[in-house]
């Protein structure tokens, strides 16, 4: 059934590139794209019935373009089926297919009302067909009141293709958007629902592909989406005649005075993602913080940063610079032999202020900016990072080569040939630290051999798995520390 609500593909789209198969397949002929219309409808009850939606007090909303006569078609549907529902308009249809999709419903005996705050009172569900992929710039007024009584019906909402208000390209919302609880995207998944705001707003994300999968195909999509089964077969069993130094030596450098934790967080993490041995460069008072509990670190307290820093450096297979660096001289002399090794490593936190102010490029790194730390990579403002988040970390990757992962609700990964969007984790994780441990997860994966850019995808991939596991016990509340047990849960999980 080509209209069947189908498993999530990872392949994500900018919607130009859909208009592009929905162009190639209909040719611009109005009924070829109303049977685009009707199927939409179609897989929008489907979807309605299997979560048991179907015989609930139900508000359709509809647009005035396309999104709307989606709408209006799923109205008719449901008007023949002898189920419950009002249909509220916000404006007169101005497309072809809209005007038809009204009509029929209205031939089938449906009332299109005029939109009314009051009717939306005892709406249970909500279905969302105000602003599709047409949607422009900032909404306009009346429209923007429309979404806030949606938010503040409390009733289940259903978005048609894209929550209204939410940008398909680049998940930002502009100034408000409808705050769904499930939305159906149609031909194929829009690459801004799985980033930004839009991970807030889009709830659970469904795809009805509509028999555009051909279409589609002749695109090269502009993102990839990963998820848990990204681990399925990435590390392996060890070999059992494996001894430590197989299994990647890593350096990780930071805790300026105050900070210890940092370092201690990102090398216990380390650990837990498999690295043979973990040494910690940090200030000598560090010593018994960083070792409580975890005798399994090395230490070795530098209080200048000399000749020897740079003799112990040549040890490991892969550095870690950032976790409380730091700004001060001392931080910015680890900088500085980091800079002249040639080790793989990975620049976090103030690493990474120390890389804006001297920029260059490096091909064996991965930067890990959130987007404050972006903002000052780019030197823009953090609202411009993240208006639109898939051009900031492909200029980051540009600027300053490597593999970059920009931070945040649907951490994106680039290496210059492809971006990954990695919709994992949860809201638990904002919290102190958690970036610390990340890095340590992302170098204890590269020295056990992978790639930079697969080690940082599976390093995003089991810090976020990690985080939903710890967040069983609730998201408030949560800690960096947290995560310690199920990183090693995840870095064994394909032996399962
Ligand atoms: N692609 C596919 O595979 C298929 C796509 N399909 C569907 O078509 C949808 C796209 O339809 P679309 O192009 O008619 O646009 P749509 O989102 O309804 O919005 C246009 C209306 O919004 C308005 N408007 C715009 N910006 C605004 C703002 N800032 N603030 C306020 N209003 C604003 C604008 O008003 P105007 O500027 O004209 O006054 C215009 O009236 C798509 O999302 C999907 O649901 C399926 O039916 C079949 C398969
Ligand atoms: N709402 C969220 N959903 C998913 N991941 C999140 C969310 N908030 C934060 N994170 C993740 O938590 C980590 C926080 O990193 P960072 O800001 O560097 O913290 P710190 O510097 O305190 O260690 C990042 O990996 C980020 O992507």
């Amino acid at each position: 059934m080509p209209n069947s609500v189908s498993s999530l593909p990872m392949a994500l789209y900018r919607r130009e590139q859909i208009r592009q198969a929905e162009f190639a397949v209909c040719q611009g002929d109005s009924d070829a794209l109303y049977q685009l219309v009707e199927q939409a409808a179609d897989a929008a009850l489907a979807l309605l019935r299997l979560e048991s939606r179907l015989g609930l007090q139900t508000v359709l909303l509809a647009g005035s373009g396309n999104n709307g006569a989606d709408a209006l078609a799923l109205a008719r549907l449901m008007l023949e089926r002898g189920l419950p529902l009002r249909v509220l308009a916000s404006a007169d249809g101005k497309t072809v297919e809209h005007r038809r999709a009204q009509k029929s419903f209205e031939a089938a005996g449906g009332v299109v009302e005029p939109y009314s705050k009051e009717a939306l009172d005892g709406a249970e569900v909500i279905i969302d067909g105000l602003l599709g992929s047409g949607t422009n710039g900032e909404l306009r007024a009346a429209m923007a009141g429309i979404i806030q009584d949606i938010n503040a019906s409390g009733a289940w909402v259903l978005s048609l293709d894209l929550p209204s208000g939410v940008d398909a390209d680049t998940g930002n919302v502009n100034p408000i958007a409808v705050c769904a609880d499930m939305t159906l995207s149609f031909g194929g998944l829009k690459q801004g629902l799985f980033t930004s705001r839009a991970r807030h707003f889009a709830g659970e994300v469904r795809l009805a592909s509509l028999g555009l999968e051909a279409a589609l195909s002749q695109e090269t999509p502009s993102a990839q989406r990963v998820d848990g089964r990204f681990l399925k077969d990435l590390l392996g069993r060890r070999p059992r005649d494996s001894h430590k130094g197989q299994s990647g030596k890593v350096t990780v450098m930071g805790g300026n005075h105050g900070m210890a934790g940092a370092v201690r967080l990102a090398g216990e993490a380390c650990l837990r993602a498999g690295a043979g041995l973990v040494t910690v460069i940090s200030q000598p008072e560090h010593q018994l913080t960083v070792n409580a509990n975890r005798p399994e670190l090395m230490f070795w307290g530098c209080e200048l940063v000399d000749m020897e820093v740079y003799l112990r450096l040549g040890w490991a297979d892969v550095l870690v610079l950032g976790p409380g660096l730091g700004r001060d001289d001392w931080g910015y002399n680890l900088f500085k032999a980091v800079g002249m090794s040639d080790k793989p490593c990975v620049l976090d936190a103030d690493a990474l202020n120390f890389l804006a102010k001297e920029p260059r490029r490096q091909q064996n790194w991965v930067l890990t900016p959130h987007p404050g730390e972006a903002a000052r990579l780019l030197d823009m403002s953090v609202a411009e990072v993240e208006q639109d988040r898939f051009a900031a970390v492909q200029k980051l990757q540009q600027t300053y080569g490597g593999v970059v992962l920009l931070k945040g609700a649907g951490t994106l990964i680039c290496d210059g040939e492809q971006v990954v969007v990695a919709p994992v984790g949860n809201p638990g994780l904002a919290s102190g630290g958690c970036g610390d441990v990340l890095s340590g997860i992302i170098a204890a994966l590269m020295a056990q051999g992978l790639a930079p850019m697969t080690a940082t995808i599976a390093g995003v991939v089991v810090h976020g798995e990690a985080a939903d596991l710890a967040a069983a016990a609730g998201e408030r509340g949560m800690l960096a520390s947290d995560l310690m047990p199920f990183i090693r849960q995840l870095v064994n999980s394909d032996l399962i």
